[in-house]
């Protein structure tokens, strides 16, 4: 069972992750991060830049999860701009470090393929970290994405391109079709590290965490995983059935074993 983590704050969530990725690239100077787009990484790269202070951060190595299909990179929105603007330039990381899945119509055909070649090559990644969409989606790995599926194009729920619309001018502008990392891809990364903060997460949350692994709910794949670390507040803990157990387990958590 993943270890679950009840915080009170979005704020103290992000620092505890904050705090574990500053300790691996004091450990390794060419630690690999799996990043995230969304609003729940947020708090996690706004706390790396105190974490970080101090720290070289030249050598480290990003690889994003996901990307929309067809929208120009330079788009607001797209996630290469997200990433740039939320974690490269805050953070100071070498911009050609740090690769986001190319979208792009004229590569898509061999862009998953040339992905997951770049991850192998960069020594797979060392912490992942993952949100969740309220359809149980890790990356943009839709219900019924298969566990063993490689970095490739989606085509987005409905529920998928609702929850992203506010990011928008219209529902319409957001976009059918990403390429994401595989369930397979992102069990391959050596931490798992899922944030889910909110009451409207709680429903997907425990689907994953406590519910049978199924595809139905591609979230659920990180119960196959050896190490992943469950962050989440209050509101998304709401529906888990073990809280008093990882409450319990946290208090009792050894001050040797880290996250
Ligand atoms: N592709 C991303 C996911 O990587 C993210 O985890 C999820 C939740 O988004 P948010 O964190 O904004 O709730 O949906 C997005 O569409």
């Amino acid at each position: 069972m993943a270890e679950v983590i009840i915080m009170p704050t979005r704020a103290e969530a992000g620092a505890l992750v904050a705090d574990e990725i500053a300790r691996g690239i004091r450990a390794n100077p060419e630690f690999v991060l799996g990043l995230a787009t969304g609003s729940t990484p947020l708090p996690v790269y706004e706390a790396l830049r105190a974490s970080l202070d101090g720290v070289d951060v030249s050598q480290v190595r990003g690889f994003a999860l996901d990307e929309y299909v067809g929208l120009d990179p330079a788009h607001p929105e797209s996630y290469r701009s997200v990433i740039t603007r939320e974690v490269v330039e805050p953070l100071g990381l070498d911009p050609a470090r740090v690769r986001v899945p190319d979208g792009s119509l004229a590569r898509i055909a061999h862009a998953g393929e040339l992905y997951d070649a770049a991850i192998l090559d960069a020594g797979g990644v060392d912490l992942q970290i993952l949100g969740i969409g309220t359809d149980g989606h890790i990356g943009f790995n839709e219900p019924g994405s298969s566990f063993a599926s490689r970095t490739r194009v989606k085509t987005l729920t409905a529920q998928t391109r609702d929850d992203n619309a506010r990011f928008f001018a219209s529902p319409a502008e957001v976009p059918m079709h990403c390429i994401t990392q595989g369930l397979g891809t992102i069990l391959e990364a050596r931490h798992l590290v899922l944030l889910a903060f909110g009451a409207g997460k709680a429903a997907a949350l425990a689907a994953a965490v406590e519910g049978p692994v199924t595809a139905s709910v591609p979230g659920s794949a990180i119960q196959l995983h050896p190490h992943v670390t469950v962050i989440v507040d209050e509101e998304a803990a709401s529906e888990l059935d073990h809280v008093d157990y990882y409450r319990y387990a946290y208090a009792n958590k050894p001050a040797w074993q880290g996250l």
